[in-house]
């Protein structure tokens, strides 16, 4: 892979300017047999244009992984159990995710680079760290020489700033912030249009978080792809991205750049966030 011009300079345009774009947006869970539907997210606008960065706060329960899921188009209708969209739209890339076609949720998974909050998901702890980031490889393309895959893998390997010798090794045998920096490589592998990172630094050590994130701001600032990022702690959110949205029991309640959101708050909530902040 050789490096990439910023997408926005290569004129890449989902329609409206925007590569996801959340338009009043409600998402339920099933909440078991005879339980009914438990609401996850109700009103949810938001709109990130094509190589701009959201990232996401929140409390605990407060929608953010089910966001991150959706818009991963991760919904009910590709994955049981998964999040379902109950009212308003969504449109990821130019693909309405709310009325999903196989052949879309197919092109969604070769576009979309989803990191969720467990590693576990998504590492298969049978296949070594080199073959885990190879899987999307050969899901895109079967015919894949072993050499050509093994050169992308160690570039993907490298861009973390993960040395070779983590290429061999099985999920077990790394620490936590060396497995979330493999699904970080495995999710950019294809050159996604649309990374989504479900606090890619959960459960890492405060001295690795920093360099997981500035690993992956310089990723994005060289590929320019969109991104959308959740994330536990305000103090994060300046390293990866300018703009902000916190969520509150599954609406939003404060949006836009990070300072204006955060020295103006319109919610109890923000100003809370804003108090740890200054910290
Ligand atoms: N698979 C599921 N089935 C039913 N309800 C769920 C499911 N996943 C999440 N929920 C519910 O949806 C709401 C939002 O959960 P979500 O995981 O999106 O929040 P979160 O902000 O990401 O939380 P955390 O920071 O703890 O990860 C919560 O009330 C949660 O209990």
């Amino acid at each position: 892979m050789t490096a990439l011009a910023p997408r926005a300079a290569l004129g890449v345009d989902e329609g409206d300017g925007a590569a996801v774009h959340v338009d009043d947006l409600s998402a339920r869970y099933r909440a078991g047999a005879g339980r009914g539907h438990a609401t996850a997210l109700t009103g949810i606008s938001l709109s990130i244009p094509v190589g701009g960065t959201l990232a996401v706060v929140g409390e605990a329960g407060s929608g953010k992984s089910t966001l991150a899921r959706v818009i991963a188009g991760l919904t009910d209708r590709s994955r049981e159990g998964g999040p379902q969209i109950s009212g308003g739209g969504l449109r990821v890339l130019g693909i309405d995710v709310r009325h999903l076609r196989p052949r879309e949720s197919d092109e969604l998974a070769l576009r979309v680079g989803y990191v969720p909050q467990d590693t576990a998901h998504v590492l298969d702890p049978h296949l070594t760290a080199g073959e885990n980031v190879a899987v999307p490889l050969y899901e895109r393309n079967a015919k894949l020489t072993r050499r050509v895959a093994g050169g992308i893998v160690a570039e993907a390997i490298d861009a973390m700033h993960l040395t070779l010798a983590t290429i061999p090794k099985y999920p077990h045998e790394l620490s936590r912030g060396q497995r979330q920096r493999v699904a970080l490589a495995r999710a950019l592998v294809l050159d996604p249009d649309l990374l989504v990172a479900d606090e890619p630094t959960s459960g890492v050590d405060a001295t690795v978080r920093s360099s997981i994130l500035d690993h992956l701001a310089e990723v994005q600032r060289r590929r320019g792809f969109t991104a959308f990022v959740v994330s536990s702690e305000i103090g994060e959110v300046r390293r990866l991205s300018e703009r902000l949205a916190v969520l509150h029991r599954g609406t939003i309640v404060g949006m836009g750049a990070i300072d204006q959101v955060l020295d103006a708050p319109t919610h109890p909530y923000v100003e809370r966030l804003a108090a740890l902040g200054r910290r």
